[in-house]
């Protein structure tokens, strides 16, 4: 992504919590002033117990994105940002995948279906959560080749495993879809849209 460095006054500290590149990209990209503080969050028990108690996966995802912005607020002044995104594919959830061959394999699992990702971000300011919004992006993957994969693999690289549907939405990772309904910036991980509005209700940013 082509990043500007315009920023628009913001009249408040804003902290991403968040180690995620594209979502510090997105937010600079907005022209937000912003400074990234992540903490690490025991994610993968959070899930095993919300998944053992028969939590929703939207919840999961909501639950998630509040414990790491909660993890920094209670530390820190200003509004603090916490993201979290799922991947739910035939009722299954999935996570980033580890190693670039299992990107190859989720890949080709995902070929010819629509699989959805479930984006929460969660605002705390003091420790408390102020503000959350779920995004539910729907994306068909079209039924590419082999060799479409391994160029786009080759292209890619180490990035799939940074990425919970092992792809890259934004540049060559367009050409493996043939439908999306959703926002763009929901799918590349952060709801920017409805953040932008909620930062504007409280003055952070200018109407
Ligand atoms: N560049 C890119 N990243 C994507 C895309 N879709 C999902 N992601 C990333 O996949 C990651 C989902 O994992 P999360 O657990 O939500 O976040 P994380 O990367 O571990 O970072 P933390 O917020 O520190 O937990 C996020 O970094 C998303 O931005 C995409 O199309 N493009």
């Amino acid at each position: 992504m082509s990043i500007t460095n315009h920023v628009i006054s913001t009249n408040a500290r804003i902290i991403l919590a968040s180690g995620s590149s594209i979502r510090a990209d997105i937010l600079r990209g907005a022209g937000l002033n912003y400074e990234v503080i992540s903490k690490p969050v025991d994610e993968a028990a959070i899930k095993a117990a919300m998944l053992s108690e028969g939590s929703r996966l939207r919840d999961i995802a909501d639950a998630l994105a509040e414990a790491k912005a909660l993890r920094v607020s209670r530390q820190e002044s200003g509004f603090v940002i916490g993201a979290d995104q799922i991947m739910v594919m035939d009722g299954q959830l999935f996570d980033k995948p580890p190693t670039i061959d299992a990107a190859r394999q989720r890949l080709k699992e995902m070929r010819g279906k629509t699989h959805k990702l479930m984006g929460a971000v969660v605002v705390c300011e003091n420790g408390v959560a102020i503000w959350r919004h779920l995004a539910v992006t729907k994306l068909t993957v079209r039924d590419f080749s082999d060799e479409f994969l391994e160029t786009y693999i080759n292209l890619e690289g180490e990035a799939l495993t940074k990425s919970v549907g092992a792809y890259r939405f934004e540049g060559p990772g367009a050409q493996l879809f043939s439908h999306v309904e959703g926002d763009f910036f929901s799918i590349l991980g952060l709801p920017l849209l409805p953040l932008l509005e909620y930062f504007r209700t409280r003055g952070v940013i200018p109407s």
